[in-house]
């Protein structure tokens, strides 16, 4: 027997909904398709996992606005099939996950427990964009670039970008949300390696300890050519006061120097309690005799140490990088250290990895280099293995990871709250566009919130996000969640507004209702127009389960399960028989009905859940029931 979800699993299906899987009509228009995955449905109590969807659709015109491809979402093919095992569970199959760097044990073990590990280090880019789309998971590290066109390639399947390290310059950040694709890093386990890397370069650089070494294993000894220079008493200026910066200060402080830190971000009493003064960009610059680089690559910091910079800084300054190779103009940095503005420089991270074998900087003899080796002790490489894929595993499970590099981060008591909501919004939404005509065009939806709760502690990027999947996934190319929902709307020049209204009930529920209005279209069932003209429907969570209670003015009670068939008819006896008959001798089985009318013995609406579609000589044969105004079917 199929058992009923605990809460965590609840949220956790709730959020494979969000996050990593298509729900019921989630469809490819890329190529026809027949997928397999996750659709979160929900009984009395809670979630349960219920059916496996294929669904084929042919390839339209990703860019096309909402009105021009309506039509086609009125005639989709989407067949529903169930795939249960014999305890009527899902079963879903293990997740394949790419880890195409070097990653510690403890990580590969955690991995290996919950997915298929498929370790393949140094992929070309074709070998990677070639194996991707097989993969719902990826595992980087600085080395690999996830491009554009890595996105492209996984064709919907990857779920999640894993960067073990902090970095993520080398993840197209843009393309994986367009995508929804979650990336999610590790930000806090090489901090300390990075640090002190930064320190031993620093030092080194100081004693000039590896050109030194160098020599002697040359067979000479040059005790007079490797003076060095002292640091106690000089002044660091650190760029860059976050985590590693942090704590390169608080060392070089144990080294007697004087330190000074730039960083618009951090505040000036984490600084302060450290000793370290914060200034300005130029005043570091200009002071320093040692500027250490902590500052990640942004296109605000792309070469912000070039030709100019280096003009401004101290004569004989000395540099050193463990942050990211793009924010220094390395042609720059050559001419500053031959012309002697820059004494010496420490280098571990460069713009291309691993940089021409003739790269003049490389082979600068005032300049020492380590093959980005900041974050590899094996400390901190069995902890970023620890922190990555406990961030992965979470993200295939559906969890907001706590280091969601393009996403909101919602605690998982939220989402186990909001759970039946989810599917409320995101069936609203799906109602809702099938109640516009096809070429009308949509531009504005506005979502409204009854809530008993004060606004501020009810969180709606969920629900909107959810309203906003149900109205477009059936038009979009890609999969619709709470990574790209938002992205997505925008791009369709669809304006989703939000309103909360406070009402007198009882505040132990998060939402009383929820409404769903589209403005400026034309309705395929005119009595889902409110007064003012636009296309409104409500619903409410009952018992767990979505229901909907409103559609125009008209109040109906109707779960949201199945499908829909709305019909307006003149109130009078024996429609619930008709209708019913007609179904029956199809065989299509009713599992609710509910009317509701405005003004007794003239206008109805009635509201049918069926669980099979009717065909097309059913829906004439309804047509005709004479009291019958209008009615339309409708897929949930
Ligand atoms: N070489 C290596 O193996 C490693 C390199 N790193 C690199 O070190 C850098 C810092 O890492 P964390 O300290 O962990 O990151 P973090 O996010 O804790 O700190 C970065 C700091 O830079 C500041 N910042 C942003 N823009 C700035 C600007 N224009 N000027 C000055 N400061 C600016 C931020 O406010 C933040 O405080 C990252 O680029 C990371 O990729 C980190 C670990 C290992
Ligand atoms: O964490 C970072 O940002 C790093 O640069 C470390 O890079 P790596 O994982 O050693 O390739």
């Amino acid at each position: 027997m199929a058992s009923t979800p605990s809460p965590r699993t609840a949220a956790t299906t709730l959020q494979n909904s969000l996050l990593s899987s298509s729900s019921s009509s989630s469809i490819n228009h890329n190529k026809p398709s027949n997928l397999s995955f996750l659709h979160a449905s929900s009984n009395s109590s809670s979630l349960k996992l219920v059916h496996s969807v294929s669904a084929s659709f042919s390839p339209s015109n990703s860019s096309s606005t909402i009105c021009n491809v309506l039509k086609t979402v009125e005639s989709a093919d989407i067949s529903f099939s169930n795939a249960r095992d014999l305890d009527g569970v899902v079963s879903i199959p293990k997740p394949i996950i790419l880890v195409s760097e070097k990653l510690g044990e403890a990580g590969l073990d955690l991995l290996r427990s919950f997915g298929n590990v498929d370790c393949s280090y140094d992929l070309s880019p074709q070998d990677l964009c070639a194996k991707i789309s097989l993969c719902d998971a990826l595992i980087v590290r600085s080395g690999t670039k996830v491009t554009r066109q890595v996105f492209e390639a996984a064709q919907g399947r990857l779920k999640v970008v894993g960067r073990a390290g902090v970095g993520i310059d080398n993840v197209d950040l843009q393309a994986a949300t367009e995508f929804g694709c979650l990336v999610v890093n590790a930000p806090t386990a090489n901090t300390i390696a990075a640090a002190e890397h930064g320190i031993a370069l620093l030092t080194s650089m100081a004693r000039n300890v590896a050109q030194a070494d160098a020599s002697m294993k040359a067979g000479k000894w040059l005790r007079s050519k490797y003076v060095g220079v002292s640091l106690v008493g000089k002044t660091l200026a650190v760029m860059g006061f976050g985590k590693v910066g942090s704590e390169v200060a608080r060392r070089a402080k144990g080294l007697g120097m004087h330190v000074i830190a730039h960083d618009p971000y951090a505040p000036a009493d984490r600084a302060r309690a450290i000793g370290v003064d914060l200034v300005s960009f130029e005043q570091a610059i200009a002071t320093a005799d040692f500027v250490s680089l902590h500052m990640p690559l942004t296109p605000a910091t792309k070469k912000v140490f070039n030709d100019d910079t280096f003009a401004k800084m101290k004569k004989g300054v000395r540099l050193i990088n463990v942050a990211r190779g793009g924010v220094i103009d390395e042609d720059a940095l050559v001419r500053a250290l031959d012309s002697g503005i820059v004494a010496q420089a420490a280098l571990d991270v460069f713009t291309v990895e691993p940089p021409p074998k003739d790269s003049k900087l490389v082979q600068h003899e005032n300049v020492t280099v380590t093959p980005h080796l900041g974050a590899s002790t094996k400390e901190a490489q069995e902890g970023v293995a620890i922190e990555i894929a406990e961030a992965v595993v979470g993200a295939l499970n559906g969890e907001l990871s706590a280091t969601a590099v393009n996403a909101p981060m919602v605690p998982p008591e939220v989402l186990s709250e909001l759970a039946p909501y989810v599917v409320l919004a995101e069936k609203l939404g799906r109602l809702a566009v099938q109640l516009v005509t096809g070429g009308s065009g949509i531009q504005n939806v506005k979502v409204v919130y009854k809530s008993a709760r004060d606004p501020d502690s009810l969180d709606t990027r969920l629900l909107r996000a959810m309203v906003t999947k149900g109205i477009i996934e059936p038009i979009s190319d890609t999969i619709i969640n709470l990574v790209n929902a938002d992205f997505s709307s925008k791009q369709k020049g669809l304006r989703i507004s939000e309103e909360r209204v406070i009402v007198d009930s009882s505040p132990e529920y998060p939402v009383e209702t929820i409404q769903v209005q589209i403005s400026n279209v034309q309705s395929r069932f005119a009595s889902a127009l409110s007064e003012n003209g636009n296309i409104s429907i409500e619903g409410k969570v009952k018992y767990g389960v979505p229901h909907l209670t409103r559609v125009g003015s008209f109040s109906v009670d109707v779960s949201l399960e199945g499908n829909l068939i709305l019909c307006k008819q003149v109130d009078q006896p024996g429609m619930i028989g008709q209708v019913g008959n007609i179904l029956g001798e199809s065989n299509v089985n009713v599992s609710f009905m509910s009317v509701g009318r405005t003004v007794r013995r003239k206008q109805a609406i009635m509201a049918i859940g069926v669980d099979e579609e009717p065909n097309k000589d059913t829906q004439k044969k309804i047509g005709e029931v004479s009291a019958i105004e209008e009615f339309v079917f409708l897929k949930l």
